[in-house]
């Protein structure tokens, strides 16, 4: 697992106006990220058929990098196109459900922004827990106050080994730090929906994560 965790990119359309959705992951698998997560929420987000088309599409890029593809929020459609995980929230569908409905093989993966969310998301069977926001990011408008590095060595300091993720506002000036407070990865959106060389900002998050010795 945080293996896979250490480049999550998270996209969905809505991130991305003026380009292809299908474009930049194709871009950024081929870069080298670990993990893929479609999250189409918000605004200008697809929904319906559009919204099942689009992740399919993207599912299918994903397969031919054997790069699992995690699903955000939406467990039904995680659940009806065969994805390999899906991502929840602290208000989304509640783990006792997501476990009971998912197939056994999905990965699980749920949100904490402090040890004591950390700690019931691995008590509820959660595989890998998202931590953040670790700094200020605008991709997501009801973002949390940012924990930064302290609130990530506290959950990392009360979970043991466990596989987290950090996410919100990580760049490549800061990945490096992100790794040595102990995250095992990174989740980004941004820094490659808005780049102007997809394989340059992969490259460069990835020297960040390989510089650690922890
Ligand atoms: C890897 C990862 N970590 C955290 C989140 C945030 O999930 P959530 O709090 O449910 O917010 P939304 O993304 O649903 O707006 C995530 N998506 N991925
Ligand atoms: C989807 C998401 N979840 C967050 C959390 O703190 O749970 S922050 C965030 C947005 C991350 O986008 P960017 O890499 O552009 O900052
Ligand atoms: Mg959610």
């Amino acid at each position: 697992m945080k293996e896979e965790l250490e480049l999550y990119f998270i996209m969905g359309s809505q991130n991305c106006p003026d380009k292809d959705p299908e474009d930049i992951l194709e871009h950024a698998l081929k870069a080298g990220i670990t993990m893929f997560q479609f999250r189409e929420k918000g605004e200008r987000a697809r929904v319906g058929e559009a919204k099942r088309q689009l992740a399919e599409r993207l599912q299918a890029r994903c397969r031919a990098h054997r790069i699992p593809f995690i699903v955000n929020d939406d467990v039904d459609l995680a659940i009806a196109i065969g994805a390999d995980g899906v991502h929840v929230g602290q208000t989304d569908e509640a783990m006792q459900v997501v476990k009971e409905r998912c197939p056994e093989h999905f990965i699980i993966g749920v949100s904490a922004q402090n040890a004591e969310e950390a700690k019931k998301a691995i008590r509820d069977g959660a595989h890998y827990i998202g931590v953040g926001p670790i700094a200020a990011t605008r991709t997501k408008i009801d973002a949390k106050f940012p924990i930064g590095l302290t609130g990530l060595r506290e959950i990392r300091k009360q979970v043991g080994d466990f596989p987290i993720v950090a996410i919100g506002g990580i760049n490549q000036k800061n990945a490096e730090a992100v790794r040595q407070a102990g995250a095992d990865g990174i989740s980004f959106i941004s820094v490659l929906t808005k780049a102007v060389n997809i394989r340059q900002a992969v490259d460069e998050l990835k020297m960040g994560m390989e510089k650690m010795h922890r």
